[in-house]
């Protein structure tokens, strides 16, 4: 590691090679468990789990109610990987170490990854305790120069300008509310835009005033990509 906000390859390479090492899972799919999502992790079948404290290079999960653990095993007979708590900006990381285990799955084998979070609804039309897939987002910090993106550029994880349009994968997103209309759920199940802010405190009425003008659906905490 160059400094304490520079990751370099071999680093998140150095933690892949030690999962892959302890484990026969090779998932396509990771999914990231926000709060109250969890338990999801404990229904994986065929578990290979790992506390993030034993794995090199992992940050350190810091928030109440996040286990701390990344999960592999077999959700409905496919092999993936869940994040049994995540790291945001206002624990104290920073942007590179909140994103570490993005890359780290790349380098699995991922092309497939399922974010969720808890965030407050500031739609007219959500009700409390809705769900909504994300269809855009506006990332404030990103807009004033806080990315994770920021320094050398590392091609193997991506071009150094990548597109923004698009990247809440449409199929998957209908796919989202095709189950979902299966299940008879549909009315709890919204589309919108996330705002992600810094925190740690939730926003000021001004302030979510100016986020409803500027069409934005929920915000969270929560760094999507
Ligand atoms: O990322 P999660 O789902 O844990 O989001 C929570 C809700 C708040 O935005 C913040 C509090 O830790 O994180
Ligand atoms: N910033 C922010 N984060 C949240 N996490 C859960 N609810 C909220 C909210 O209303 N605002």
């Amino acid at each position: 590691m160059h400094n304490k906000d520079q990751i370099c390859h071999e680093d998140y390479q150095k933690t892949a090679d030690w999962l892959l090492s302890h484990t026969q899972h090779r998932p396509k799919v990771a999914i990231i468990c926000g709060s109250g999502l969890g338990m999801l992790a404990d229904a994986l079948e065929c578990q290979d789990s790992f506390k993030y404290s034993d794995i090199p290079g992992f940050p350190q999960s810091t928030v109440k109610g996040h286990a701390g653990r990344l999960v592999f095993g077999e959700l409905k007979g496919k092999s993936c990987v869940c994040m049994q708590g995540r790291f945001h900006m206002y624990e104290g990381h920073s942007l590179s170490k909140v994103t570490f285990p993005v890359r780290v799955f790349k380098l699995l084998g991922v092309d497939t990854l399922v974010v969720t979070n808890a965030a407050g609804s500031l739609a007219d039309s959500y009700n409390c305790g809705d769900i909504m897939i994300i269809r855009d987002h506006i990332n404030f910090p990103g807009l004033a120069g806080l990315n994770p993106l920021n320094g050398p550029n590392d091609d193997m994880f991506g071009p150094r300008f990548p597109p923004m349009s698009g990247v809440y994968d449409k199929s998957l997103r209908k796919m989202a509310l095709d189950i979902c209309k299966s299940m008879g759920v549909s009315q709890y199940v919204q589309e919108g835009v996330y705002c992600m802010v810094g925190g740690p405190n939730f926003e000021s009425i001004a302030e979510a005033r100016l986020l409803h003008r500027l069409g934005v659906d929920a915000v969270g905490k929560s760094l999507k990509v």
